[in-house]
């Protein structure tokens, strides 16, 4: 088996400054029988052995089945299961079907004896001393802490879960993971939120043609076209509870089944979710699955709120401008203003006001007064807006707008579906809608 199959789950300690990765593996010796030397480690959420060439650890004992084995990593250690063979597996010179590895047993599958030792190593990670990461903008302490973090964890195979506010760069997040991952395959963006119920399985599994009416023609479906690359799940938190435990399958068996097909597809994709919600209060609610929870988020991943890195606003101000192209610069009193906002939109906030007030200054200079924010109903005052100007003219059939799925918003309990409906638009144009006018999609608290 070659080296490139090693692989690494991550678990981080501790928060903060001097934040720790505990990196967790099995490693497997094969003491004696036709592959006696033969060494791997590997730390995949499920670890196959058998003669069949789709395993992780291939054997040539004519005495192990095709299929004999799994060695599956749960929240109590490592899980190991004969699956069904026709030697059986022996633990420690038991017979089981299934049982939680100590830290260094021998097995036995057929003639082959096997060493199985479970490895863990700690690795500080270092705050970075960078003020960007890829295209990920800001200098503060919590952002060198994420670069640094997001550096140890890009290279390892592990699914992460990133959590955070709408617009505070969860998207970016995992488009730098990905660009660090050294992964050959692209990033698959899949977005829960807005991919229609109905079709969400033949969306992320694929289909078969005529799998149901109207499947005129066959479809791959995201995991598939991320084969070799990232897909990343965004708001996962709103995944139909039925198509929960189909996720967790493809993560843990890294294959798909299409809809309309019996055949599963192998996969190399690593996959990164993020929400805005909270999925541990989802689990005690009965919303999301504890199972699948526990999978993704062996590593979490948050992403701070702008209103709690002030000190990155002028950086991210200078790199929209540069990035839009706008030949203007903030006077020292607009700054502060922006820097006492409580930025409920966070950086797509931002940049959106940005661009609004380079659109509506006079001259090169933005000050205080060019600057509008949203009609705040749903969120908390800030010190800066008592100070604020009415809207402009122009943008006043917008900011009615605004209003109006704020209010339906409200109405539905923020349940995109329901206010897409009553306004009479599909989902992925709310959801467009929400981001261009930087409207949280959360209730805030
Ligand atoms: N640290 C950052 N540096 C530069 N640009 C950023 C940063 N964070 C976010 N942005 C920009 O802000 C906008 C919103 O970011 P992004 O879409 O990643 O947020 P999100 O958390 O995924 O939002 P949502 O929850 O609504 O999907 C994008 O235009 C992104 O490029």
């Amino acid at each position: 088996m070659s080296a490139e199959k090693t692989t690494t789950i991550a678990v981080p300690l501790g928060s903060g400054r001097g934040r720790r990765l505990k990196f967790e593996a099995l490693a497997l010796k094969v003491l004696s029988g036709a592959d006696a030397g033969l060494e791997v480690t590997l730390s995949l959420p499920t670890i196959r052995i058998g003669t069949a060439p789709d395993n992780d650890l291939i054997l040539h004992d004519r005495s192990v089945s095709r299929h004999h084995a799994e060695i599956r990593s749960t929240p109590e250690g490592y899980l190991f299961r004969d699956l069904g063979s026709t030697n059986g597996s022996f633990i420690e010179s038991l017979r089981v079907t299934e049982a939680i590895l100590g830290m260094e047993v021998t097995g036995m599958l057929g003639r082959t004896q096997i060493l199985l030792r479970h490895l863990t190593e700690e690795h500080e990670i270092a705050v970075a001393q960078d003020n960007q990461l890829g295209s990920l903008v800001g200098g503060s302490q919590p952002m060198r802490e994420l670069y640094g973090f997001l550096r140890a964890v890009a290279p390892t195979p592990t699914t992460l879960l990133i959590q955070g506010e709408s617009g505070s760069g969860k998207e970016l997040v995992a488009r730098t993971l990905h660009q660090l991952s050294h992964r050959n395959g692209p990033f698959v963006i899949f977005d829960a939120s807005v991919t229609d119920r109905e079709l969400i399985r033949s969306d992320l599994f694929g289909h078969l043609k005529g799998a149901f009416t109207g499947a005129a023609s066959s479809r791959e479906g995201a995991f598939r076209k991320a084969n070799q690359g990232t897909l990343f799940i965004d708001e996962i938190g709103e995944l139909p509870l039925e198509l929960q435990p189909r996720l967790l399958r493809a993560l843990e068996n890294r294959e798909v089944t299409p809809l309309g097909s019996d055949q599963p597809i192998r996969i190399d994709v690593r996959v990164i979710a993020a929400t805005h919600r909270d999925l541990a209060a989802m689990v005690q609610a009965g919303t999301f699955r504890a199972d699948l929870f526990y999978r993704l988020s062996v590593i979490t991943i948050d992403v701070p709120p702008l209103r709690d890195i002030p000190e990155d606003i002028p950086l991210l101000v200078q790199h929209f401008l540069k990035q839009r192209a706008l030949d203007c610069h903030l006077t020292p009193a607009a700054l502060k203003t922006l820097q006492a906002y409580s930025w409920p939109g966070n950086i797509r906030e931002l940049r959106n006001v940005l661009e609004r007030a380079a659109a509506l200054a006079k001259g090169k200079s933005i000050h205080p007064q060019d600057l509008h924010f949203l009609p705040l109903s749903t969120a908390e005052e800030s010190p800066s807006q008592s100070s604020l100007s009415p809207s402009p003219p122009g943008s006043r059939l917008k900011a009615l707008e605004r209003q109006m799925i704020q209010e339906a918003l409200a109405r539905n309990r923020h349940n995109k579906a329901a206010t897409a409906r009553e306004l009479g638009i599909s989902l992925s144009t709310l959801k467009r809608r929400l981001k261009e006018y930087a409207i949280p999609s959360q209730r805030r608290p």
